[in-house]
């Protein structure tokens, strides 16, 4: 039998009988072993443990429901949404509020940080994930995946949601991700400004949050949007920089090749130009005074008060436009459409509206998220409920029956890297932010928020 005193003495004996030459390389031999083998057992483990990892994060949010061309799988680098977590006022129990555009623009430190995070978001790499080549292509075009989240390029469209009872809630999870993308970058910049400032800037990062354009009480852009250039105040100085407001230019390969990733030139969409444009001319430069003039002609202030006055407090006459809906042409998203088309050239086309940085900045998407945030601090207990999804997205199939528990795609929430849903973004509360007309409202009860907010609804809109 073998044992321990067995091998030691065969060993022992061995040796007596070597050179002292032979020995040594012996005894480094099995040196060299020992390493191997110490290298190969910690590569293992790690292998494990990345095994481990995948599949816990593959089993997770693999369930989700109704949308039949999903199939997720989630590396370590995927894009969650919490909203932005600075800034909240313990005394009042408020998160800072979006401003209206006109007092972010007049605010100093705030805006010099939006302008130059903007700015600096929208010339990052296309192939960072946090680019805003990537984050406005969820919308509509490339239609490439996001976030692992799997879908049906054939269908022609984009992860957003049209013509669906989820349409304002999947625009707000969109616009939380960008403000959060926004809000981190001013925090990063402001502690580089020279010490006797800092401290604005500091403070400034703090509340800093996506401005909202109020084209019911102003139809018109603001007029610093059609500015080329501007001038901010930086770590290093005052710059004058492309105004990133003006318009987004995309990247050459983006028309180009076998594989566009935007329609070819030759088909007389605004998505095919290289850059985006409002109300061009023949020569595709914009007029915004063109845009003025169509977003004129519709009375959004009064269509906004209808929201308040005449829909019942019916969640679905109120969020969507889809068909089966038969008070559409009074909903939230489509007026909305209205001012996609008002402002023309790039914005009425699914596929490449949200590259104007209009349409995040001001025009419907906070404002939208805004009268949405109203609208429910009016009617607290209506929510969605359960409907059919006609039209479809690139990852839900036409038909799908959506409910407050369909996923979001391809957002997820960062507390649980669960998808997220409808019922997790209905608060706003949960994301950060607030809006003028609300502020205060967490020491008041339901009842007298409902009856502020209409106070001031019909301040702003009423006849
Ligand atoms: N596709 C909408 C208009 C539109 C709405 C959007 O939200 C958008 O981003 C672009 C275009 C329609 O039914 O005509």
């Amino acid at each position: 039998m073998w044992n321990n005193e067995g091998i030691k003495d065969t060993v022992r004996r061995w040796a007596d009988l070597q050179s002292p030459t032979v020995l040594t390389i012996t005894r480094a031999l099995i040196f060299v072993l020992g390493l191997i083998l110490v290298s190969f057992v910690l590569h293992t483990t790690q292998i494990f443990a990345y095994i481990n990892t995948s599949v816990f994060i593959r089993t997770g949010p693999l369930h989700l429901g109704e949308a039949q061309n999903q199939s997720i799988i989630l590396g370590p680098e995927l894009v969650t949404i919490s909203g932005e977590r600075t800034g909240f006022n313990s005394n009042s129990g408020e998160w800072p509020p979006r401003l209206e555009f006109a007092i972010l623009e007049s605010s100093g430190p705030a805006f010099d940080l939006y302008l130059q995070c903007q700015h600096q978001f929208m010339t990052k790499n296309e192939s960072d994930t946090l680019s805003f080549y990537q984050i406005a292509g969820i919308h509509g075009r490339p239609y490439k995946e996001f976030n692992g989240v799997k879908g049906n390029a054939n269908l022609g469209l984009g992860y957003c949601k049209h013509n669906s009872a989820l349409f304002l809630l999947w625009h707000r999870a969109y616009v939380a991700l960008y403000e959060q993308i926004i809000s981190e970058c001013a925090q990063s910049l402001a502690p580089r400004y020279p010490a006797t400032i800092r401290a604005d800037y500091v403070n400034a990062a703090k509340t800093l949050r996506l401005p909202y354009w109020d084209w019911a009480s102003t139809p018109a852009l603001p007029e610093f949007l059609q500015r080329a250039t501007c001038t901010v105040r930086s770590p290093e100085g005052f710059r004058t920089i492309q105004n990133p407001l003006y318009q987004y230019k995309y990247p050459p390969w983006a028309h180009e090749g076998t594989d566009p990733d935007l329609p070819p030139p030759s088909n007389g969409s605004a998505c095919s130009l290289p850059f985006t444009v409002r109300s061009p001319n023949k020569d595709f430069v914009s007029q915004p005074e063109v845009a003025n003039s169509n977003l004129n002609k519709v009375n959004f202030r009064n269509h906004t008060y209808r929201f308040f006055t005449s829909l019942e407090g019916n969640w679905d006459y109120f969020a969507t436009a889809a068909r089966w809906n038969p008070r559409r042409k009074d909903s939230l998203e489509y007026i909305h459409n209205y001012v996609h088309y008002s402002i023309n050239g790039t914005m009425p086309n699914n596929d490449c509206s949200a590259f104007d940085p209009v349409f995040w900045l001001h025009h419907a998407k906070s404002n939208t998220d805004r009268l949405l945030a109203l609208w429910q601090a009016v009617f607290p207990k209506t929510f969605v409920g359960s409907s059919v999804n006609d039209e479809g997205a690139f990852s839900t199939s036409p038909g799908t029956v959506e409910t407050p528990d369909s996923p979001l795609a391809p957002f997820f929430n960062a507390k649980d890297r669960e998808p997220l849903t409808a019922h997790m973004v209905r608060s706003i509360r949960d994301f950060g932010y607030s809006y003028p007309e609300l502020q205060g409202d967490s020491q008041l009860s339901e009842g007298a928020v409902r009856h502020k907010v209409m106070q001031q609804v019909t301040r702003m809109y009423g006849a």
